[in-house]
């Protein structure tokens, strides 16, 4: 953050709304989620930005009425205009908007949605500095919100993977088998905790099929370690063992048929992997956290097996509007690619495993 947003952000709504509207209507967003992709339709660029004042809460405004999405909180931008870069666009929208002057930063997502009258690409980036005083040029009220209360606003379809990137982790791991040495599985697992990995899938197929008690005993002593490094752990398939541990689940696509309500209470988190935009939609509509979509690229278990790639990723993120994370071949190299294409981030067994 620059020089000039230690101004704070001036005449606002604080952390409330002007007009009581706000986090209790938080399910308006999810209607348009279900639409079907039409790939010939318009695609519409709009870029925002993540403003925060000095301490640290997020700028979002409201969608006035007789617009489209009237009423649901956004982050600040609008459309690009012919010829303009996403900088020039974003910050000329944020003087008409707000009336500050805006220094442009990092690209944190870009996120292609599918709304039910347009295909829209959300390009938000960080307002590395501003100044002035930020105020509702159009009528729109405005909310100075803390990050983790974002994820209770009444958002658009395409803000959810937005705010999951501001809030949630970049990397999911996703466990090795064990192998002959719990031990050394168990430190590598730590060492993981260690540098940073906080979602962690613990997956074992061979084990769990082969030894279900050792198995047991494993995923129970790596919950023990995730708890203490304060990390989300989703164990794989085994819905009754997650039960047992209180933990999440991550689910195979094949469960996802048999399923027609949430297995797990709302604290706990639930993903699923998926593969096309019927289990993604059957994801989202069950209540899943967030999905994983892959391969992206071939991976050396399964070098015959031609990546997806990330255009492709691409179209099946923008049906739904859970954080997806991609797998396949990738690393935290991927990283910003992976966001350039609406991903939450990289999900990964060998790259994010310490040797
Ligand atoms: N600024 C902004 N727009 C968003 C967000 N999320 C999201 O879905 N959008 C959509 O992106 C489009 C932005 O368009 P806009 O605000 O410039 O204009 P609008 O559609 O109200 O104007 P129009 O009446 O001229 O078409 C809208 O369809 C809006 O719903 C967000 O976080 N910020």
């Amino acid at each position: 953050m620059g020089s000039w947003a230690e101004q704070p952000g001036g005449r606002s709504a604080g952390e409330g709304r002007r007009d009581g509207a706000g986090p209790a209507d938080a399910d308006a967003g999810a209607s348009a989620d279900a639409e079907v992709p039409r790939p010939r339709s318009r695609v519409v660029e709009v870029v925002a930005g993540v403003i925060r004042d000095a301490r640290g809460r997020v700028l979002l405004t409201r969608r006035t009425e007789g617009r489209d999405l009237a009423g649901l909180w956004e982050f600040p931008g609008g459309k690009r205009e012919p010829g303009e870069t996403p900088e020039a666009a974003l910050s000329r929208e944020l003087h008409e908007e707000l009336g500050i002057d805006s220094e442009i930063g990092a690209e944190l997502i870009r996120v292609p949605q599918i709304y039910p009258d347009k295909r829209l690409v959300l390009d938000v980036r960080e307002v590395r500095a501003w100044r002035g005083s930020a105020r509702g040029r159009e009528g729109q009220a405005l909310a100075w919100v803390p990050p983790h209360k974002l994820a209770s606003y009444a958002m658009p379809p395409a803000d959810r993977p937005v705010v999951a990137a501001l809030e949630q982790p970049d990397r999911y791991l996703v466990t090795p088998e064990p192998g002959d040495d719990d031990e050394a599985w168990l430190a590598a697992l730590a060492a993981a905790l260690a540098a940073g990995v906080k979602r962690v899938q613990l997956r074992a197929p061979a084990l769990s099929a082969a030894d279900p008690a050792r198995w047991h005993r494993l995923a129970a002593a790596a919950a023990k370690r995730g708890r203490a490094a304060k990390a989300e752990l989703l164990i794989n398939a085994d819905l009754a063992l997650a039960r047992e541990l209180g933990v999440g689940a991550h689910l195979r696509a094949t469960q996802l048929r048999g399923l027609s309500e949430r297995p797990l209470p709302a604290e706990l988190p639930l993903a699923a992997s998926c593969h096309d935009a019927r289990e993604l939609q059957a994801a989202q509509a069950l209540g899943c956290d967030f999905a994983v979509v892959g391969s992206i690229k071939p991976t050396p278990s399964h070098p015959s097996v031609l990546g997806i790639g990330w255009e492709a990723f691409a179209a099946l993120r923008e049906s739904v509007s859970l954080p997806i994370y991609a797998i396949g071949g990738l690393g935290a190299q991927d990283l910003a690619d992976a966001r350039r294409h609406g991903a939450q981030g990289v999900a990964a067994i060998r790259s994010l495993w310490p040797v």
